[in-house]
């Protein structure tokens, strides 16, 4: 597994994240801190604003306002050390059909010498996909083509994962897996943000709740932040 990670203030902050969408805020006044150490729960009904929130805070969105600071310094000054330590799993798989599960994560581990073939078995197997290595995904099932995806954590370092519906179509066992690799990633100092519509049988998770609507022009704060 990987190397415990480094402590620090804050990996990351958003100040006064602001996001529009078809004339209404999805949020406004947003602001919060990510330390390590956390699971932090993005919550709110369909549409409030959770993926585009998960992909501002990845930097794949660009249409908002606000402030993303990384370890204290603004995020766009220093978006190689980002990319290098944020792990962003968005909530379709992502995975490519035609190759197969260990081809996807080979695509994925690329450029990290240590990752070696055998440790991506290893992570199959670990996921229950032993027998599937070598299938193509496209004949996968949804539950474990959404394996192949989370496989992906079993070999990651960076230290905050971002993770946006990473439960969707995954049985009981693997739900629970996946909930012990989360804990892992927290008590080695790593930080969780993640939406998810299963309610998760973590404690002392961190939440942010979006869903008020809120017409254009009207002043609102939506942050509610607090330990379970
Ligand atoms: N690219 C886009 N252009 C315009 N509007 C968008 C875009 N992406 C999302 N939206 C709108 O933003 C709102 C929030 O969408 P988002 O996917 O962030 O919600 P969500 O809380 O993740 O929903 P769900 O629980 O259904 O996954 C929705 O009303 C959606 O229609």
């Amino acid at each position: 597994m990987t190397e415990p990670l480094l402590q620090a203030d804050h990996l990351l902050k958003a100040e006064c994240l602001e996001c529009e969408r078809d004339g209404r805020f999805l949020f406004r006044d947003l602001s919060f801190s990510i330390v390590p150490g956390t699971l932090t729960r993005v919550e709110g009904p369909n549409g409030s604003g959770k993926t585009t929130l998960l992909r501002i805070l990845a930097g794949l969105n660009d249409n908002w306002s606000g402030q993303v600071l990384w370890r204290g310094r603004p995020r766009h000054r220093q978006w190689e050390s980002v990319r290098r330590n944020l792990l962003y799993l968005g909530h379709r798989p992502g995975i490519k059909a035609l190759l197969t599960p260990l081809e996807n994560l080979q695509a994925l581990a690329a450029g990290r010498q240590a990752v070696t073939n055998r440790i991506l078995e290893q992570a199959l197997a670990q996921v229950g996909l032993g027998p599937w290595c070598h299938v193509p995904c496209q004949n996968l099932s949804a539950g474990q083509k959404r394996r192949v995806a989370l496989a992906r954590l079993l070999f990651a370092d960076e230290p905050l994962w971002l993770l946006d519906e990473a439960f969707t179509a995954l049985d009981v066992d693997a739900v629970a897996a996946v909930e012990n690799l989360l804990l892992d990633q927290v008590r080695r100092g790593g930080a969780v943000v993640m939406t998810t519509h299963h309610e998760p049988s973590l404690r002392n998770m961190n939440r942010i709740r979006l869903g008020t609507v809120i017409e254009q022009g009207e002043p609102s704060s939506q942050l509610q932040q607090e330990d379970a």
